[in-house]
């Protein structure tokens, strides 16, 4: 089966994040609005005329087109104002994700990991979109004021009296409208947050779905899982009620005023003040002035849209690295230093190195139990974490003045769980810092010893991976493939081979050692084969750098053993295994760290 010629992805830009549609649309939005409500208003009084015109025997032509002129323009702005709004909605709603996103992936990883990906993605979909939302309902609840200040205006044109009637009874409503703010804006925030802990909980238990079924654990983790619905519960009908007494205290007070404001316009009609059209006008004018109480589910929109982009915000503002102006100068060894380097998390020290050297084109296994600090070694060495003290230098070179392109395209990574989209296999292990052509994807398949499974697959290399039935160590395979397409100076393992079988593995190893680039290689393992095959192990414990030096002296420590479960005393160190090389070298020597 052929390979397509599958370009490098692009080296991510630093581009500015999307900056939405603008103000524009909004504006609009409330332009068409507003000449919206001021048709509205205008056309009590036109109607009004009208009527009298005709009561009167009058020619009433001209009003009465213009009262048709004003009936359909206010149609017609109607269904301009629905489409600018689903338009303005719809591009905020994708700026807002694109940013939050944005922010996501440019993350440093250690910090982007605080949120779960059901906080992710509750953030990236409903908050979205109530965020995206809030532009026009702003715009919206600023056109449905002009109405009933428009009509109180035209309502003190028309009759005095009528309009100081409405005017006595609009604090009411504006008070109700006031106190619904204030009290839906602090329910909204908790509700969202509660939605999100339900989105994360229901994930969790989706990505553990093999492990609930193996314990029978289905009830329980149901349980888990709705946990905080009645909080959830809770919080919705507090909302529903705060929404329901301002809808139901303006129902009350809109007839009430509109009572009061026919009333008085009849007494003014009876004193001869007013004529019928007149009459009208005012009732109608009244029922507009009222119409602020309609403005609650306006004022809900607002404030949930505010809270809303409060939590996509927490997305965009993640801290991300910086980086420099440098490259590396071309064919150094790829000697990696750690200097005096330090990593704290929750006021707990995770790792301290005060100085360790790979020398250029060797391989350094970092082993240590389980929570001693390989991973987070890894990630300082590679820079997808900078430590809080110390530096990390790359053939000298300190790795925060390196440029993006050339840090990742100088250093690589490969992981236990890796994450290769839903591409075709060349693609996804093209997919990378450089340009890979169709033969590199080929000689990294087989570096991987991927090729045999490979070639299984319906459609070979043009198989995309969502119809690819991949088991744990083919998947992990297809990621140290796309590592090596892409492998720079520097060559991170994080316990990238644990899902191989040991024959494997020591194939893959030996297949690297062949390969004629020569890279310095940093494998996280948990297996004593690996680290003596390395030319010097990195043994960490509780974060530390305990001893540094070649397995085969390391072993004559119980300690190390017991870092693999084996022992007993003056156990045997596995052989090192190196296609007949012997154990030479500057790691050749253990170096003791000084333990604090
Ligand atoms: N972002 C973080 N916040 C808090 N603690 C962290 C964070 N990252 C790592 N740690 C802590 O640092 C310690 C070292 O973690 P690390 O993942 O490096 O261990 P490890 O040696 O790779 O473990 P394993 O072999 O199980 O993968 C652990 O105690 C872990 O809880």
């Amino acid at each position: 089966m052929g390979i397509a010629p599958v370009p490098g992805r692009t080296p991510p830009v630093a581009t500015p994040p999307g900056t939405g549609p603008g103000r524009a649309p909004e504006l609009l939005v409330l332009g068409c609005s507003v000449t919206g409500a001021a048709a509205a208003v205008a056309q009590p009084f036109v109607l009004g005329r009208t009527l009298d015109l005709l009561l009167g025997g009058h020619d009433a032509g001209p009003w009465l087109a213009a009262s048709v002129a004003l009936l359909v323009g206010e149609i017609l702005l109607d269904g301009l104002t629905a489409f600018l709004t689903g338009r303005c909605t719809a591009d905020w709603t994708a700026a807002i994700r694109s940013r939050a996103l944005r922010g996501l992936l440019h993350a440093v990883p250690d910090t982007a990991r605080a949120h779960s990906p059901g906080d992710v993605a509750t953030r990236l979909t409903l908050n979205a979109s109530d965020a995206g939302a809030a532009p026009t309902a702003r715009a919206a609840l600023t056109a449905s004021l002009v109405t009933p200040a428009g009509a109180l205006i035209a309502l003190a044109v028309v009759d005095v009296w009528v309009a100081a009637c409405v005017l006595v009874g609009l604090p009411a409503l504006a008070w109700v409208l006031r106190t619904f703010a204030r009290d839906t804006g602090t329910s909204v925030g908790a509700y969202q947050r509660v939605q999100s802990d339900i989105a994360s909980r229901l994930l969790e238990a989706v990505e553990g779905a093999e492990t609930v079924a193996a314990a029978g654990t289905a009830a329980r983790e149901r349980e888990r899982v709705l946990r905080p619905l009645p909080e959830l519960g809770t919080l919705g009908e507090r909302m529903w009620r705060l929404h329901g007494r301002a809808l139901a205290t303006g129902g009350v007070l809109v007839p009430l005023l509109t009572v009061a404001a026919t009333a008085v316009g009849g007494l003014r009609l009876g004193a001869g003040a007013l004529t019928a059209g007149e009459l009208l006008a005012v009732i109608r004018y009244a029922q507009l002035a009222a119409g602020i109480g309609g403005a609650a589910t306006l004022v809900g929109a607002v404030a949930r849209g505010r809270s809303a982009r409060e939590r996509t915000r927490g997305l965009e503002g993640l801290p991300a690295l910086s980086y420099g102006p440098r490259t590396l100068a071309p064919g150094g060894p790829g000697t990696l230093e750690l200097r005096g380097v330090r990593v704290s998390r929750d006021g707990t020290e995770v790792l301290r190195a005060d100085l360790l050297t790979v020398p250029g084109g060797r391989t350094a296994a970092v082993v240590g139990r389980s929570g001693s600090g390989k991973s987070v070694l890894a990630a300082v060495a590679g820079r997808l974490l900078d430590p809080d003290r110390g530096q990390v230098l790359l053939d000298g070179t300190p790795l925060p003045s390196l440029t993006r392109t050339c840090l990742r395209a100088e250093v690589g990574f490969a992981f236990a769980r890796p994450e290769l989209g839903e591409r075709t296999v060349a693609e996804a292990v093209a997919a990378g810092p450089r340009a890979v052509s169709p033969h590199q994807v080929r000689s990294a398949v087989r570096l991987a010893g991927a090729d045999a499974f490979v070639h299984r697959l319906p459609r070979g290399y043009d198989t995309p991976l969502a119809d690819a039935p991949l088991s744990g160590g083919e998947y992990q395979r297809l990621g140290l493939a796309r590592a090596f397409a892409h492998t720079g100076r520097l060559l991170v393992m994080d316990d990238a081979t644990s899902s191989l079988d040991t024959a494997t593995e020591h194939a893959v190893e030996r297949a690297q050692r062949r390969s004629p680039s020569v890279v310095t290689r940093l494998v996280v393992t948990h297996r004593p084969s690996v680290a003596a095959r390395a030319d010097l192990v990195v043994w960490l414990e509780d974060g530390r750098v305990r001893a540094v030096g070649p397995h085969r002296l390391l072993w004559r420590e119980a300690a190390y053993r017991a870092v693999f479960g084996a022992r007993e005393e003056g156990a045997e160190a596995p052989s090192r295994d190196r296609d007949g090389e012997t154990a030479t070298g500057p790691a050749d020597t253990l170096q003791k760290q000084a333990r604090p």
